[in-house]
């Protein structure tokens, strides 16, 4: 990699993972005064307006300087790609540079003083399905008799409307659930979810206002900004039992949770590699036969209680962020500043590659033993979900993606 130079701030802040070439946002608030839009460098959060205010007078243009004055993202996602990329470059710039390394260093504050709070504003919110394995096995263990991948499901990425104002930051604790499920009997009943689970997903966040209408594949990067590791905590026995025929509902919107940081798509510009091959012929709006690679090379580690119990491959996901975005828009719908999706749960060949306990425990039939001999199935009160990964970076660098942690309290 890159060696900064001696004396920046990348020097003597940045660890691997979190140097220069990664540069993740945030909101953070510290004390009294917050909430700010922050940038990690190695184990401190630096404000960003403060960062780029030691750029000579003149480099940078005003609607880069007014949307970093900012409390989170929100303003800089309803800017553009080439603002983006300014501010990207501008904290690289003065964090590269010897002359500020003092100064930044001062003023850099340690992420344990600080709490961290919803990056952007969530307006819409897509759950796409598009990883093959996770469908086939949810297919087969929610409908058995049937097909495991529906007809339609290598034309379109399927995906459903989920609850925006139920996303949260990591280190939310969040109540088991509540809702109607089968009880042991098969009748309807009211209570706490028996089968609480996780889905370790990738969320895309965008930006670039389109008002009305098509984001095509090529124009995919303008309107990504970035991305996050989420957890789409599932409900499977309220799930299963409201989702015919409208999908999924309350058994998905309780709890969503996303890192508190994002990472811009610039630092994963190594870690871009061509998804799956394509075997059936899709609608020119979707056919990324000679698209740019749109998959990323993202190992998601999955921690019970501080255990791995799985190592999910984004890669194996068959529809890319790019085909998801011109899909949710090629009916003439825009999209807005921090409108959202994720890309589905991600799953490999492997039993302990899959995104969900759903999948690993196979509806609860095959129990994983765990490391102190104890079999599991579904998550128990208290039990704590970290997911976190690691890619590689520009100029032989690591990128290690903000965790997302979440613990399940007993259900109120
Ligand atoms: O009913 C089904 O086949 C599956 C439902 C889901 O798993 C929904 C979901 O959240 C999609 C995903 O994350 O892949
Ligand atoms: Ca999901
Ligand atoms: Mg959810």
């Amino acid at each position: 990699m890159n060696t900064p130079a001696p004396g920046s701030a990348a020097a003597r802040l940045g660890s691997t993972g979190n140097d220069i070439e990664h540069l993740p946002y945030g909101s953070y608030t510290h004390g009294d005064n917050g909430p700010r839009l922050g940038v990690r460098l190695g184990d401190h959060v630096l404000e960003v307006s403060a960062v780029l205010a030691l750029l000579p007078s003149g480099e940078l243009s005003d609607a880069a300087r007014t949307a970093v004055d900012a409390p989170s993202l929100d303003a800089l996602l309803a800017q553009n790609r080439t603002v983006w990329d300014e501010v990207r470059a501008g904290l690289q710039k003065v964090l590269g540079d010897p002359t500020h390394g003092e100064a930044v260093a001062a003023a850099a504050i340690p992420l344990a003083d600080v709490t961290m709070g919803m990056p952007f504003t969530v307006a819409d919110y897509v759950d796409f399905y598009g990883n093959e394995f996770h469908a086939r096995n949810v297919g087969r263990i929610f409908r058995p008799t049937q097909e495991p991948l529906t007809p339609n499901w290598k034309h379109l990425p399927i995906g459903y409307h989920g609850r925006a104002g139920t996303i949260v930051p990591s280190g939310t604790d969040f109540p088991r659930p509540q809702g109607i499920r089968l009880d042991p009997d098969g009748v309807p009943t009211f209570g706490p979810s028996r089968r609480l689970d996780i889905e370790a997903e990738v969320g895309f966040v965008l930006g670039s206002p389109v008002p009305s209408g098509r984001v095509p594949l090529t124009e995919a990067d303008n309107h990504i900004f970035g991305l996050t590791l989420t957890n789409d905590w599932s409900a499977r026995d309220i799930q299963s039992f409201e989702y015919v025929p409208l999908g999924p509902n309350l058994g998905k919107s309780f709890c969503t949770t996303i890192s508190p940081w994002i990472t811009p798509l610039a630092a994963l510009s190594e870690a871009r590699v061509a998804p799956p091959e394509r075997d059936t012929p899709l609608s020119d709006y979707l056919d990324d036969t000679n698209a740019a690679p749109w998959s990323f090379d993202l190992q998601i580690e999955i921690l019970l209680n501080g255990e791995v119990v799985s190592v999910a491959p984004f890669a194996e996901t068959y529809w890319t962020a790019a085909q998801m975005l011109a899909h949710m828009t090629i009916n003439g719908a825009g999209l807005r500043a921090g409108d959202f999706f994720a890309g589905g749960t991600i799953s490999g060949r492997e039993r302990f590659q899959r995104g969900s306990f759903l999948e690993i425990c196979w509806g609860g039939s095959e129990p994983m033993t765990l490391k102190d001999g104890s079999e599991f199935t579904f998550l128990r009160d208290g039990d704590e979900v970290c997911m976190r990964a690691t890619a590689p970076g520009p100029n032989g660098s690591t990128i290690a993606l903000g965790e997302c942690t979440g613990r399940v309290l007993p259900a109120v």
